[in-house]
C-alpha cells in the first residue's frame, strides 16, 4: 500500500477549499479518491482540515500577532501550512511541538524552498511566546471577542448577537464548532434495522442507536462508508437525522404523486420513496443536470423504481403540473447556516447580502410549487439554517398572498423531544444538538 503523506493531503484539501470554494467533503473525497488510506491518516487528515477551518479565524489572530509581513501579503500557501502547524502545536496534544514544526517545515520546503525560515521562525516563536498574545476579552471588545475565540465572521456574529442576544449566540458559536454526529437512514426496503446494526458492527464499525428518528443510525468512525459493500448494495443512506424529518412531516403514501422541485442529490426524495414502499410516482426536479446523476445513483442502489428525474429550473412555472400533485416538497437551496458544524467552510464563503437574495428565490420557489398541489394536498418547506429571513419571514409572506393555504401543526410527525408550542419547527445545534433545520407544513384547503 502506498504511503499517503497526510499533512500534504490535508494541505491540498485545504487549498481546494480556499482557491476553488469547495466544499470540504467534496475536496476530501477528491483528494482521496483512489487512494488506500489508513484509518490512522485519514484520521489526521480530517483533525488537521476540519480543525484548520473551525479555528481559521483564531489562529490567523495568532499568526497576525507573530509575523512581521502583513497577513494579506502572505501567500495563501504559506500561509494554510502555518494555520496547520499552528493547529497541532494549540490543539494536537499527541503531536510532539518539534514534530508539529519539522513537519510544517518539510512540507513547505516542497511547497515555496524560501518561505521555511518564516514558517520555522513563526511557529518558533509562537512556543517561546504564546502566553503573551491575547485575544481582547469580551468587556473590552465583545464582538472582536467572540470572533476571534469562536472563529465566526464579523457580520455573523453581529447578525446573530442582534438577533439572539449574547448567551444564546455564545452557545450557538460553540455548538458550531463541535464536531456533529454522522448518521445513517436504513433502507427499509431492503433490510430492517437489528440486520443493519449487524452487519455494520461485522464491519468494524462503531454503533449508536442514540437515535430520535426509527430509521436513523449513528456511526462513528472513519472509514470511507461509501466504499463498503453494505453501502454499494443499498442497505443504507448517508443522511443527517434532522434532514430525516422532513420526509416524515410530509408524510407520503404509497401510490401518491409527489414532486420534489430541489430533489439533489437525492437524500430526501430517496427516503421519500421508501416511505411510499417504493408505490407511486415521485418527480424529482434540480437546476443541475450533473446532480440529476447523484439522484439515480442513489436510487438504483437502494433499489428504488419510482422516481423520474428532470432538469428544470423552479424559479420557471410548469402549467402541466398544477393542480397535479398529492404532495410537494420545496427543500429549498439556503446559506447552509444551521450546517456549519458539518461544512464550517461555510463560515468564510458566506457573505451577509446572500441571505436576501437566497430569500428572494426562496419565495418564487415556493409560490411556483404551491401551483402544483392538489386541493387538500401538502407543501412542504424545508432549509438547512436559521436565518429567519429565509425561514419563517418567508413563509410570512407566501401565507400573506396565499389564502388558500394554512399552515399544518407538525408536532405530531416529530419525535417527542422536537414537539413545542409553535405550528412550524426550527432546530438548532446549540439547544437540539442537532443541524439547524427549519420545517414548515402547508395544506392546500379543499
Ligand atoms: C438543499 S439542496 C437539496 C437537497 C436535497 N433535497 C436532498 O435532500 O438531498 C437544494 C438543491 O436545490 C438546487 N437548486 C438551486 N437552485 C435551484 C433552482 N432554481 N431550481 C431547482 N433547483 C435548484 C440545488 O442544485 C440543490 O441541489
Amino acid at each position: 500500500m502506498e504511503k499517503i503523506n497526510a499533512r500534504k493531503c490535508a494541505y491540498h484539501i485545504l487549498i481546494d477549499i480556499e482557491e476553488n470554494n469547495a466544499y470540504s467533503n467534496i475536496a476530501m473525497n477528491r483528494q482521496l479518491k483512489g487512494k488506500s488510506v489508513e484509518s490512522v491518516d485519514r484520521r489526521l487528515i480530517t483533525e488537521l482540515v476540519y480543525g484548520v477551518l473551525e479555528n481559521k479565524i483564531y489562529l490567523d489572530f495568532m499568526i497576525g500577532k507573530l509575523s512581521k509581513i502583513k497577513m494579506k501579503k502572505i501567500d495563501p500557501k504559506v500561509l494554510n501550512i502555518l494555520r496547520m502547524g499552528l493547529y497541532q502545536l494549540i490543539y494536537l496534544d499527541k503531536i510532539p511541538s518539534f514534530a508539529a514544526v519539522n513537519e510544517s517545515v518539510k512540507l513547505v520546503k516542497k511547497i515555496d524552498f524560501k518561505a521555511s525560515g518564516f514558517v520555522n521562525g513563526i511557529l518558533r516563536n509562537f512556543i517561546r511566546d504564546r502566553e503573551n498574545i491575547k485575544v481582547p476579552t469580551l468587556s473590552e471588545n465583545q464582538v472582536m471577542h467572540l470572533c476571534i475565540t469562536y472563529s465566526h465572521p464579523k457580520w455573523m456574529v453581529e447578525s446573530w448577537l442582534k438577533e439572539f442576544g449574547q448567551d444564546f449566540t455564545i452557545a450557538l458559536l460553540k455548538a458550531n464548532n463541535e464536531t456533529p454526529k454522522l448518521s445513517v437512514r436504513m433502507n427499509t426496503l431492503k433490510t430492517t434495522k437489528k440486520e443493519l446494526v449487524e452487519k455494520l458492527i461485522r464491519q468494524g464499525i462503531d454503533v449508536f442507536e442514540d437515535t430520535y428518528v426509527e430509521e436513523a443510525i449513528h456511526i462513528g468512525n472513519l472509514k470511507n462508508i461509501a466504499e463498503m459493500e453494505i453501502y454499494k448494495e443499498g442497505f443504507f443512506q448517508i443522511q443527517d437525522e434532522s434532514s430525516m424529518l422532513v420526509a416524515h412531516v410530509l408524510d407520503p403514501k404509497p401510490g401518491e404523486f409527489v414532486i420534489d422541485v430541489c430533489a439533489a442529490p437525492g437524500g430526501k426524495t430517496t427516503h421519500i420513496a421508501q416511505l411510499m414502499k417504493n408505490k407511486g410516482k415521485i418527480l424529482a426536479r434540480d437546476i443541475y443536470e450533473h446532480k440529476l446523476k447523484l439522484i439515480n445513483d442513489n436510487a438504483k442502489r437502494l433499489g428504488i423504481e419510482i422516481i423520474k428525474t428532470e432538469v428544470f429550473n423552479a424559479k420557471e412555472t410548469d402549467e402541466n403540473l398544477y393542480g397535479q400533485a398529492d404532495k410537494v416538497l420545496v427543500d429549498a437551496p439556503c446559506s447552509g447556516l444551521g450546517i456549519i458544524r458539518r461544512k464550517p467552510e461555510l463560515k468564510y464563503n458566506k457573505k451577509p447580502e446572500d441571505t436576501k437574495q437566497l430569500a428572494k428565490l426562496q419565495l418564487d420557489i415556493l409560490n411556483n410549487a404551491s401551483n402544483y398541489v392538489k386541493k387538500d394536498g401538502i407543501l412542504v418547506y424545508s432549509t438547512c439554517t436559521i436565518e429567519s429571513q429565509e425561514n419563517i419571514d418567508v413563509i410570512k409572506k407566501f401565507i400573506n398572498s396565499h389564502e388558500d393555504f394554512e399552515i399544518r401543526d407538525i408536532n405530531d410527525y416529530l419525535p417527542i423531544n422536537f414537539r413545542g408550542e409553535q405550528k412550524i419547527l426550527q432546530l438548532y445545534p446549540n439547544i437540539h444538538g442537532t443541524d439547524g433545520f427549519f420545517i414548515c407544513k402547508l395544506k392546500k384547503k379543499a
